[in-house]
């Protein structure tokens, strides 16, 4: 199986490849294809890393190439990491409407040039942000079900790994998924919360011991007030010892936030997150993870079969998603998947995307 990684020399891009290789999720015989930006920098660029991908792991290296345009990519498996991001720097604005104005021409160059060149069956996972634009542009093009953003699977990871930290256990041992939109509106949902080798009753007293009497209803004003608090903090170090005050879900929020604004980003955690999809779409059976993913009325919210970008767990196989995977959730989880799936399609609107 052939993956092109668009956007390879960007931050997060290079640690997609590194992974790739060193996890082994690329045999020799599998071919990796680095796609640079004609005419900029990272054209140049993509033959320097090439070369030094070879060096570092020649004995067990894929097949490398490059493309510099949009035309030539050729891959089973696309991961669209290119474009610009959110800048770096404690107390920066977010604005998530330029980033979006930005990109937007960037995920449509690639994506008509897919439609129009590629085989038909490639299966994208998005990176880029705003994600929801992204898989909203490349969805129309190709098909909803081979596009996959991977926002909500990063989500997921960081929430399952600060229960786990809470506990003084390692991730593996927990379950669970977060929904929504990528970033401060993402949705927890406790209520698929698992916890390894413990029966329902352990693991229900466990997680009401996490969450308080907190419900969704006051997630979004409890991150708001979380940056702004730790946005105080005489220094980094006591903003990031700050973060350990708040609970599992509010953590799995801020603490990527504050590595981000620290200027160190996240690229090594966004890049795991993304070779675990693409091994999941490599691995030739049906998986469950979580995407932000084109929904056709799939789920139902507010009583309607819902139509627009969503982060929901998803059945993840070689030919993309199939199936949205979510049990009945507790009444604040659909009340907030609700209100955050018409803000992404309020948001789509504005940003262009052609949200129906
Ligand atoms: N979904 C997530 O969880 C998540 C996490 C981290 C970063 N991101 C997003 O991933 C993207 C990349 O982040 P980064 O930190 O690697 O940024 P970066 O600035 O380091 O790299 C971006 C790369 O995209 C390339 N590029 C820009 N336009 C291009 C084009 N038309 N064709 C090919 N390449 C092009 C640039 O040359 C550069 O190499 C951003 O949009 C960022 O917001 C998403």
């Amino acid at each position: 199986m052939d993956v092109a990684i668009v956007g390879a020399t960007g931050d997060v891009g290079r640690a997609i490849c590194g992974q790739l290789i060193e996890r082994g999720e690329l045999g020799p015989t599998s071919r990796l294809q680095l796609v640079g930006r004609p005419g900029g920098s990272s054209g140049d660029a993509v033959h320097g890393l090439r070369v030094d991908l070879i060096d570092a792991h020649d004995e067990h290296a894929p097949h490398i190439d490059v493309a510099t345009r949009p035309e030539d990519v050729v891959a089973d498996v696309i991961v669209m990491t290119a474009g610009r991001t959110l800048p770096t720097g404690t107390g920066r604005p977010i604005d998530r409407d330029r980033l979006a104005e930005d990109n937007r021409l960037v995920f449509e160059q690639y994506a008509d040039a897919i439609a129009a060149h590629g085989s038909g069956h490639e299966v994208v996972i998005v990176v880029s942000n705003p994600v929801e634009l992204a898989v909203e542009v490349f969805a129309r093009r190709l098909g909803r079900h081979r596009v996959i953003g991977m926002g909500a699977w990063l989500d997921t990871l960081r929430f399952r790994r600060e229960i786990a930290n809470t506990l003084g256990i390692r991730r593996h041992r927990v379950g669970g998924f977060v929904a929504g939109q990528h970033g401060d509106r993402m949705v927890p949902l406790w209520s698929t919360v698992r916890l390894r080798g413990l029966d329902p009753d352990e693991r229900f007293e466990i997680v009401e011991r996490l969450r308080g009497e907190r419900t969704l209803a006051s997630f979004v004003s409890e991150v708001r007030a979380a940056k702004q608090r730790i946005s105080e903090a005489p220094g980094i170090a006591a903003a990031f010892s700050a973060v350990d005050s708040y609970p599992p879900d509010i953590q799995a929020v801020i603490r990527p936030y504050l590595t981000h604004q620290s200027g160190a980003k996240t690229a090594h955690g966004t890049a795991n997150a993304t070779v675990d999809l693409v091994r999941t779409v490599l691995d030739g059976r049906d998986i469950v993870v979580a995407g932000q993913v084109l929904l056709d009325g799939e789920i139902e919210l507010g009583g309607i079969p819902w139509r627009g970008v969503l982060g929901v767990p998803v059945a993840v196989g070689p030919d993309g998603w199939s199936r949205v995977m979510l049990d009945e959730l507790a009444p604040d989880e659909t009340r907030a998947l609700w209100e955050v799936a018409q803000s992404i399609n309020e948001s789509l609107v504005a940003w262009g995307g052609g949200a129906r």
